[in-house]
């Protein structure tokens, strides 16, 4: 569910090797014809992917990849819960929900508490699971027997795909990375350089770890594909639509708004759980005050080498 460029990779690639898969969109343009998404323009869909903007069309496939803005899955779940409730469903979001407070894996076990949940998430570009690059992601799953399904019948032969049961920290590993993501955007856009981005990334990875561990994860996790790889990918990338994001925000320069750029909320919806749970996380705060346009680079920078000396 959801034809963008994350949810049409995959059908792409699953298609590939061989699954029956079905591609839903909630407005299908001419995709259905053209068999192309304007947001991979470069990767014709196969024959084996049924397109269609009608649910009961997906039939009685127990397994449904939910590739949606993270803002938005709470009200795809409610809107569409008579289909979804008696399901596998596989988030393939990265955020907080601003009005939960919750993760992917969270929101759907909140939402419809029938349905077995579980997340896909960790370093790929859509772009490059399209064309068949090969690609490494974790599958969180709080069942290991679900788990060890989805792993199955998730990987194809280059995509590979690693399970875990720790459903918090592979959320929050995806999530948070974004969030690093735009920082480090910002300081190569303002013209700080390679050397702060570095900072950015380590002292961000302690956020993550520190956040993820008051929040009951495994901190192992968060060293894993879901976390460390995807930092190391998002924060260097400017295929990455976060990054990019925080380079013009850096720059000064133009905000492309029609992007999904899953960070900016997910900063305000971090510290704000900091704020109830009193984690210190400076460098998420600051995102969320320089993508509300509350402070400058300026003061954002100021604001994190002002910060009392401590051991690290
Ligand atoms: N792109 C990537 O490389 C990767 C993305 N992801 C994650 O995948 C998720 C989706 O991102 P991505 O596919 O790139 O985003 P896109 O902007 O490319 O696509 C978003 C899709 O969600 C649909 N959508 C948005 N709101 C709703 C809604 N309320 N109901 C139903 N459908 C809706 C859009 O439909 P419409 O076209 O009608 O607006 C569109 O099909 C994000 O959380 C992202 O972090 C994860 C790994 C890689
Ligand atoms: O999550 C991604 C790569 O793992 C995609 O990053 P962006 O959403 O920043 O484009």
């Amino acid at each position: 569910m959801g034809a963008g460029a994350f949810g049409t990779a995959l059908a792409v690639a699953l298609a590939r090797d061989g699954r029956d898969v079905t591609l839903w969109a909630r407005d299908l343009a001419d995709m259905a014809t053209t068999r192309r998404s304007h947001r991979l323009p470069d990767v014709l869909i196969p024959e084996g992917v049924t397109i269609t903007s009608h649910l009961p069309d997906a039939g009685e496939a127990d397994t449904v990849l939910l590739a949606v803005p993270a803002q938005t899955l709470r009200d795809v779940l409610i809107a569409y819960e008579d289909v979804l409730r008696s399901r596998t469903l596989v988030a393939c979001c990265k955020g907080i929900d601003l009005t939960t407070l919750t993760g992917p894996a969270a929101t759907i076990a909140r939402t419809l508490p029938q349905a077995t949940g579980a997340i896909l998430t960790g370093p790929s570009f859509a772009a490059d699971i399209a064309r068949g690059l090969p690609t490494a992601l974790t599958l969180a799953c709080g069942s290991a027997r679900t788990g060890l399904a989805l792993q199955e019948t998730l990987s194809t032969g280059t995509l590979r795909v690693y399970r875990t049961t720790d459903t918090i920290g592979a959320e929050l590993g995806g999530a948070l990375k974004n969030v690093i993501a735009i920082a480090c955007g910002v300081a190569i856009g303002a013209g700080l350089g390679d050397s702060a981005r570095a900072a950015l990334m380590t002292r961000g990875f302690a956020e993550m770890q520190r956040l993820a561990a008051a929040l009951g994860a495994d901190p192992q996790t968060l060293a894993g594909l879901s976390g460390l790889g995807d930092l190391a990918l998002t924060c260097t990338s400017e295929l990455s639509r976060n990054y990019r994001f925080g380079l013009a925000l850096g720059a000064g320069a133009s905000i492309d708004t029609t992007l999904t750029v899953e960070g900016a909320a997910t900063s305000r919806a971090v510290t704000r759980l900091g704020h109830e749970r009193g984690i210190d996380l400076p460098i998420c705060a600051v995102v969320a005050a320089l993508t509300d346009r509350d402070i400058s680079v300026e003061t954002a920078l100021q604001t994190l080498l002002s910060r009392p000396l401590k051991e690290e």
